[in-house]
C-alpha cells in the first residue's frame, strides 16, 4: 500500500515543527527519512501511525485519508516501532508479540493456530525465539527493541512505520534487521541515523530539515557531498562501497564543519526565494514534486 504525505503540518502546543512536508513511499518500496536531530522526523512518522493529528495536510493509506479509518482498520494495515519504546510491560516476551495480534482479534477472543504461527514467525524473524518466555522487562535495550520489532511484523501489516529501529542493536543485529526489511518488501517508512544503511537499504530516501522535506531521491542522488555540508553541517566524501557498491559515505570526523560552513537555514537550500520547491531527483515521477536543485548535488548516475 502506498502512502502519501501531502503539505503536513504538525504543531505541539502551538509551535509548528512540522511545516508543509510531502512525500510519497511507494508501495513495497524501502523509503527513508534522514535529518538532523530535532528536524521533525519522528513527528512526521507519529501521523502515520495516528500518535498525533495534522494541524494541516493528510496522510493517505492507498488514497484514503487516514482520518476516515477507524482505529482497528488503521491497525490492520500500519504496524509501527515507535521511538517511545513502552518497555514497562510486566509480561513475556511471546505475549508481547502477540499483541501484534490484537487488531484481529474480537473483545476477549483467544489465540487461533494462525495468530500462533504468525507470532511464532516473528519472533524467529528477528532472532528472539529462544528468548520467548522470558520476561520483557528483563531484556536488554537491543532485545527489546527486537521484540518490540516482532510485535509489529506480527500485526501482519501491509505498511510498517519505523522509527530508529537499528537504535540500540549491535552491528550484526543492525545488518540482519536491514536484510530483513529488505526481503520482507512490505511499504516501510523508516527514519535512520546511520546515513550509511540509508544509502544500502532504502529504495528512495527523503532529507528533512526544520520541518520540511528538502531533497528526495534515491540515495545516490541524495546523499551528497554538498547536502551533507549545506544539511548536516559535516565533511563528507562519497565513494562506492567496495563489497556492495552502494554509495558509502566516508565522513570526516576530525573537522566536523566544511570551512566557512554550517548547517544552512532552510530557505538557502532553495534556489531562489521566489521559487520555494524542494530539492527532488525525481521530475517526472508520478506525484512528486519536481524541484530546483540542491547546490553542487551529483546527478543520478547509478541504481
Ligand atoms: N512531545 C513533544 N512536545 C513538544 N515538542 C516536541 C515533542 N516532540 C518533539 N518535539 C519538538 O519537535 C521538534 C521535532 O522533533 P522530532 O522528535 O520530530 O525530531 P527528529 O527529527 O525525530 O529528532 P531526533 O533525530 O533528535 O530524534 C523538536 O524541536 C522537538 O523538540
Amino acid at each position: 500500500m502506498r502512502i502519501d504525505i501531502e503539505d503536513l503540518h504538525v504543531a505541539y502546543a502551538g509551535r509548528t515543527v512540522v511545516a508543509g512536508a510531502r512525500l510519497i513511499a511507494e508501495q513495497g518500496e524501502i523509503t527513508g527519512l534522514v535529518g538532523p536531530n530535532g528536524s521533525g522526523k519522528s513527528t512526521l512518522l507519529r501521523t502515520v501511525y495516528r500518535h498525533l493529528r495534522p494541524t494541516a495536510g493528510r496522510v493517505l493509506l492507498a488514497g484514503t485519508d487516514l482520518r476516515e479509518l477507524t482505529p482497528v482498520q488503521s491497525a490492520r494495515h500500519v504496524a509501527a516501532l515507535p521511538q517511545e519504546r513502552d518497555s514497562d510491560f510486566e509480561l513475556s516476551v511471546r505475549e508481547v508479540v502477540a499483541m501484534g495480534r490484537t487488531p484481529y482479534k474480537r473483545a476477549f477472543a483467544g489465540e487461533d493456530a494462525a495468530d500462533r504461527d504468525t507470532v511464532a514467525r516473528a519472533l524467529a524473524d528477528v532472532g528472539m525465539a529462544e528468548h520467548a518466555g522470558r520476561r520483557f522487562t528483563a531484556l536488554s535495550g537491543g532485545e527489546r527493541q527486537r521484540v518490540l520489532l516482532a510485535r509489529a511484523f506480527a500485526q501482519d501489516p501491509d505498511v510498517l512505520v519505523l522509527d530508529e529501529p537499528t537504535n540500540h542493536l549491535d552491528i550484526r543485529h543492525q545488518v540482519e534487521l536491514l536484510a530483513l526489511l529488505r526481503a520482507q518488501r512490505r511499504t516501510t517508512l523508516v527514519s535512520l541515523h546511520d546515513l550509511n544503511a540509508a544509502a544500502s537499504v532504502c529504495d528512495r530516501v527523503h532529507v528533512l530539515h526544520a520541518g520540511a522535506v528538502v531533497a528526495s531521491g534515491p540515495p545516490r542522488d541524495v546523499l551528497t557531498p554538498a547536502l551533507m555540508a549545506e544539511v548536516f553541517g559535516v565533511r563528507a566524501a562519497v565513494v562506492d562501497h567496495p563489497l556492495t557498491g552502494d554509495p558509502l559515505i566516508a565522513f570526516d570526523h576530525r573537522d566536523p564543519a566544511p570551512a566557512g560552513n554550517s548547517p544552512a537555514s532552510p530557505p538557502d537550500l532553495w534556489d531562489g526565494a521566489a521559487d520555494r520547491r524542494p530539492v527532488h531527483h525525481d521530475e517526472g515521477r508520478k506525484g512528486d514534486t519536481p524541484g530546483a536543485r540542491l547546490g553542487t548535488a551529483r546527478r543520478h548516475t547509478r541504481r
